[in-house]
């Protein structure tokens, strides 16, 4: 963090969450900052008395005796404890959030799978109730595995937090501005940009312009990291400085609210009489932040072939078995396409990994249609995929020279898990029945007298 930031973020004085500018450079760093002049202890972390009349307080993301590189938490100076935010839950419902494991044996998610856009309909929802789970994988249980949501907000929360102990949730709007207020500060969120809220921290969201729609992947496991880059040295891809982190944030405000908390795949809520988001001055390396998309910088192919779409990495949440990522995030951007004799988009597939898309905006080069912005494709463990008819026989023919793929940004969520269609995806959500038929006029081309050579 550089000094101007830090004075940047104390500048922030008594803000209260509505302001929105500051954000601090990097991932994972060790931040500080204080909205309150000397708000922040130095030297130390639990003074015997806090400046301020503050409460020090914890938030351990990692096992305290994670490897260093690994082990993630942050100390936060608040007006109150949380122990005095969350009290006597109740279960509620939240029926459209759904936790792995989520399996309907009457419904197949072996397939290939397309949907439309979800559209908003009538129903006034927030972030929280919005939230439409497609695919769940893993276990929220043992924290493993994952799923993936498509939200529809028309409003914001009012005097209504959140927050899940069950998982990190990775944010990636298509349509709509939001704000999440969050207990480590504020951060803007639009389409273009995604947005990383950790475990265990709280949250409100407003809508800036809506109505709003995105994708979530919800991650029960490890956190997401950036990937090694391997041979490709130290830069490209996703460059640490431009993720960005909120400067520090409070709301000193007393009013009737409610907390509601995800844990064990249940949904439970609590009443208290002052927003929880007062922390006025915290520092650590667990913390949220946002990224823009259109500072991922992709490595591709210069001469021949198509790479494996990993080179395409932006996060990638691990499992504990090198190179098999509970979860990769991945994106398919604008960028140069100049390989010579080579068929440009992707190859056809099966994956022991299974591959859920979302298109933010434009086209995608191995589906020219179908695949629109909004909508989601899953091509689970296993099953193959690959271009379409016009996608084959375009690419087959193209004059092969430099081509600017333009108008393109689409990401896949992949796991090493199966994953599981809930019944809104399989029943409520405008699934394409004909989607497998975008390869059906795939012609058999093969002429044993004929070789090419
Ligand atoms: O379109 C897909 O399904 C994803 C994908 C992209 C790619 O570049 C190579 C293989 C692959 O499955
Ligand atoms: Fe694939």
């Amino acid at each position: 963090m550089t000094k101007d930031r830090t004075d940047h973020g104390m500048t922030r004085a008594n803000s209260a969450c509505g302001t929105t500018d500051g954000y601090m450079p990097g991932f994972g760093n060790d931040f500080e900052t204080e909205a309150l002049p000397g708000a922040l202890p130095q030297g130390m972390n639990s003074p015997q008395n806090c400046e301020y009349g503050l409460y020090a307080e914890q938030l351990s993301g990692t096992a305290f005796t994670a490897p260093r590189g690994q082990n993630e938490r942050t100390w936060c100076y608040r007006i109150r404890p949380s122990v005095r935010h969350v009290s006597r839950f109740a279960r509620i419902e939240m029926p459209y959030w759904k936790s792995a494991p989520n399996i309907n044996p009457d419904t197949l998610s072996l397939g290939q799978y397309r949907w439309d856009p979800v559209p908003h309909g009538d129903e006034k929802l927030t972030f929280v109730t919005g939230m439409r789970t497609m695919t769940t994988a893993g276990d929220v249980n043992t924290q493993v595995g994952m799923a993936t949501h498509v939200y529809l907000i028309t409003e914001s929360m009012q005097d209504e937090y959140f927050y899940s102990a069950d998982s990190e949730l990775l944010v990636v709007p298509q349509e709509g501005r939001l704000r999440f207020c969050t207990e480590l500060g504020i951060i803007d969120l639009e389409p273009k940009e995604i947005a990383i809220l950790p475990r265990g921290m709280v949250f409100r969201v407003e809508l800036i312009d809506g109505p709003a729609r995105g994708f979530v992947c919800e991650n029960y496991g490890q956190k997401f990291d950036l990937p090694s880059r391997g041979p490709i040295g130290a830069n490209c891809l996703a460059n640490p400085r431009d993720f960005k982190t909120p400067v520090a944030a409070f709301e000193d405000r007393e009013a009737h609210s409610r907390v509601i908390i995800k844990w064990g795949g249940q949904f439970h809520e609590t009443f208290i009489d002052h927003s929880p988001l007062d922390v006025v001055a915290w520092h650590g390396n667990y913390a949220a932040c946002k990224y823009d998309l259109r500072t991922f910088s992709p490595v591709g192919a210069i001469l021949f072939d198509h790479p494996d779409p990993s080179i395409f990495t932006v996060l990638t949440a691990p499992s504990g078995t090198p190179g098999t990522a509970n979860i990769d995030f991945v994106l398919f951007r604008e960028r140069w396409m100049v390989a010579e004799n080579t068929f440009r988009p992707p190859w056809y597939h099966k994956n022991i990994m299974s591959e859920l898309m979302g298109n933010i905006y434009g086209i995608y080069d191995a589906k020219p249609e179908g695949f629109v912005p909004g909508g989601m494709s899953l091509h689970n463990m296993m099953i193959p995929h690959g271009p379409d008819r016009d996608a084959f026989e375009g690419a087959s023919n193209a004059d092969l020279k430099p081509e600017f793929l333009d108008n393109t940004m689409s990401f896949m969520f992949e796991t090493r898990f199966p994953q599981h269609l809930t019944d809104f995806a399989a029943y409520e959500a405008p699934v394409q029945d004909d989607y497998v038929d975008c390869w059906v006029d795939l012609e058999k081309k093969f002429d044993g007298t004929k070789g090419v050579k």
